[in-house]
């Protein structure tokens, strides 16, 4: 057994195992159901892929997916996209709206609400709301080499039926001329791109391109060039976390990106495509044990972007 799988399964066994787990996300309704007690860890690395616990079985991507729909809004506008939203941790809650108010309807970063709602945007922008979402799901199966990735139904409409902060936001940047489509059509792509249901194995398979220079280590394709896809990590670094995202570069180390079904990407440059999945959260919204475990992953195999351990 190499060090990695040794390593993912006695952390996948320690997560198991523990009694602090987080509370489970209950504001849209339909993602309460998840069982507290799941854990799954997926990671691929030089050696293949190891993964342990409940590593195969999908859960609710939710703001994770705000990683892909950046990579594709920078596909079509390019450096213009910065004319929509900032590249500023923002210190506040997912879904605040204090901080757009004195900003003019602009938002903080790409992976706060308001600011993926604006990304969400500029995807659909001369496209049908369904042809935008076929894209962001296409995108996603292509990256991850696996078709049978779908959209769960009942979270996007339980989101749907739910999303008042989200849809004060979308209205709160419309009356700014920061969205240009219907607010309606982009809540809808957005709740719809969140309610992505995804295993930890997919997911890591889908984040190859962020630790390999843009590029899918197995074909050799070309996702994004090299700089792009530093700039995505950098970007995961300091925001991925909403205003967590300073704890969780101090304790883990590494461009992560969580989302409140209790998924974690996180990206090991050169190294690794990892994904975590626990669906208790932390007070910040994002996954206590996938955290945990990705500290505890990260320091065992050295991949802090800040240095390893001298032994
Ligand atoms: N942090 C998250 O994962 C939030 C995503 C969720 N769909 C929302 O808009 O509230």
């Amino acid at each position: 057994m190499t060090a990695l799988n040794a390593a993912v399964r006695e952390i996948a066994d320690e997560m198991a195992s523990r009694p602090d787990r987080g509370e489970v996300a209950d504001y849209i309704p339909e993602l309460a159901r998840a069982d507290p007690g799941a854990f799954g860890i997926a990671v691929i690395g030089p050696e293949g892929i190891a993964a342990a616990g409940d590593a195969d079985a999908p859960f609710s991507i939710q703001s994770v997916s705000k990683v892909f729909t950046l990579t594709l809004a920078l596909g079509l506008a390019g450096d213009r996209l910065w004319n929509r939203v900032g590249r500023e941790p923002s210190g506040n809650p997912f879904n605040s709206i204090v901080q757009l108010e004195r900003e003019r309807g602009v938002p903080r970063n790409p992976f706060i609400n308001a600011g993926a709602i604006a990304v969400t945007d500029v995807i659909l922008s001369g496209h049908q709301p369904r042809e935008a979402l076929g894209e962001i799901l296409r995108f996603l199966q292509f990256i991850a080499e696996d078709e049978t990735i779908y959209i769960d139904d009942a979270v996007a409409k339980s989101e749907r039926r739910t999303g008042f902060r989200n849809a004060a936001l979308a209205n709160y940047m419309k009356s700014f001329g920061v969205l240009e489509n219907p607010v309606d059509f982009t809540l809808g792509v957005y709740f719809h791109h969140c309610a992505i249901a995804m295993s930890c194995r997919q997911l890591a398979m889908a984040g190859r391109y962020l630790a390999h220079s843009g590029r899918n280590p197995t074909t050799g394709f070309n996702v994004v060039s090299p700089e792009r896809a530093r700039r995505i990590n950098a970007l995961m670094l300091t925001c991925g976390h909403y205003d967590g995202s300073g704890e969780f570069a101090y304790r883990v180390g590494l461009p992560g990106k969580s989302g409140v079904g209790g998924g974690i990407l996180a990206i090991a440059p050169g190294k690794a495509s990892i994904a975590v999945w626990s669906p208790g959260l932390d007070a910040n919204g994002n996954s206590h044990l996938g955290r945990i475990a990705l500290e505890m992953l990260a320091k065992r195999m050295g991949w802090s972007i800040f240095g390893a351990d001298v032994p």
